[in-house]
């Protein structure tokens, strides 16, 4: 037992002397790894018009960089999106055992733009609050014509996750329960909003929405538990 605690304790002070710092998304000033990674929640040529058009209202709200690079605060922040959480870290062998080399994040591994997951996040700090535009394409099928419920449920998933982790740091679903209210016709461009409910310890507790873009139409509503872990608790599930 006090071996293992040992074994542990090296572990852990041998990955935090080769990792950055783990800090909340929200308080890491630039992307903390060795080089610019593509950011997939760039608008590109498989946008529909009303994707672009929420898109450019978001944009409007968001920080900006003026002609003095200065920064102007604004509410919104949009966040960038890569296909790896941390394909770009630098580090030694410690880091490399927890990077399978082929691994990528679920929601951005097709090549074909358009084809599945076409979506970008905003986040508002001050209200605790993102809202994400998201496309679904028509490699995303369930019920003929419509979108999954596991497609769905994986941007719920994404969306209420990427919330938490930018208000707490690294976490993990611990529960998501999802009611689908109306079917999505695959190709629609709806908002999914999510909102953080509270924080207990560990806990944070987040609610979340789908709507169509002019939020009439409820599709799903969902609420989710994330569990904020340790770098540790990663390494500890691979073994
Ligand atoms: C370099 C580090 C990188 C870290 C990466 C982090 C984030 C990812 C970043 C970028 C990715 C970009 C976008 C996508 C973002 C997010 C979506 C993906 C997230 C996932 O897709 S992730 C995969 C699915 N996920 C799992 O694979 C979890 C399996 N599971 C576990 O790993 C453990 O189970 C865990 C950690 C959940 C808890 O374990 P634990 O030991 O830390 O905590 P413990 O058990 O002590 O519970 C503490 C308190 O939570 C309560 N509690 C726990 N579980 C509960 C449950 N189910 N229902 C109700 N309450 C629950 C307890 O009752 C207690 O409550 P109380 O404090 O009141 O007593």
């Amino acid at each position: 037992m006090l071996g293992h605690i040992a074994r542990s304790l090296g572990r852990l002070q041998l990955l935090q002397s080769s990792l950055p710092s783990i800090r909340p998304v929200s308080t890491m000033a630039l992307w903390p790894f060795s080089s610019q990674p593509r950011d997939f929640s760039q608008p590109n040529s498989t946008w529909s018009p009303e994707m672009c058009k929420v898109y450019d209202h978001y944009n409007t709200l968001c920080d900006t960089d003026t002609e003095n690079k200065e920064r102007k605060r604004a509410p919104w922040r949009k966040l960038p999106s890569y296909n790896r959480s941390i394909k770009y870290a630098t580090g030694g062998i410690h880091l490399s055992k927890m990077i399978k080399a082929q691994a990528r994040l679920f929601t951005r591994n097709i090549k074909e733009q358009g084809a599945t997951f076409e979506y970008v996040v905003f986040v508002n700090k001050e209200e605790k609050r993102c809202v994400c535009v998201f496309q679904a394409g028509h490699l995303l099928e369930g019920a003929p014509g419509y979108v999954h419920g596991g497609a769905i449920a994986t941007m719920i998933d994404t969306v209420t996750g990427t919330l938490a982790g930018f208000l707490s740091g690294p976490i993990m679903t611990a529960n998501l329960n999802i009611n689908y209210r109306n079917p999505m016709p695959l190709g629609s461009v709806v908002l999914i909003h999510s909102a953080l409910d509270q924080i207990e310890r560990k806990k944070q507790f987040i609610t979340c929405k789908v709507t169509s873009t002019d939020e009439s139409k409820l599709y799903t509503e969902a609420t989710a538990l994330f569990v904020s872990i340790s770098v540790d608790h990663l390494f500890g599930s691979q073994n």
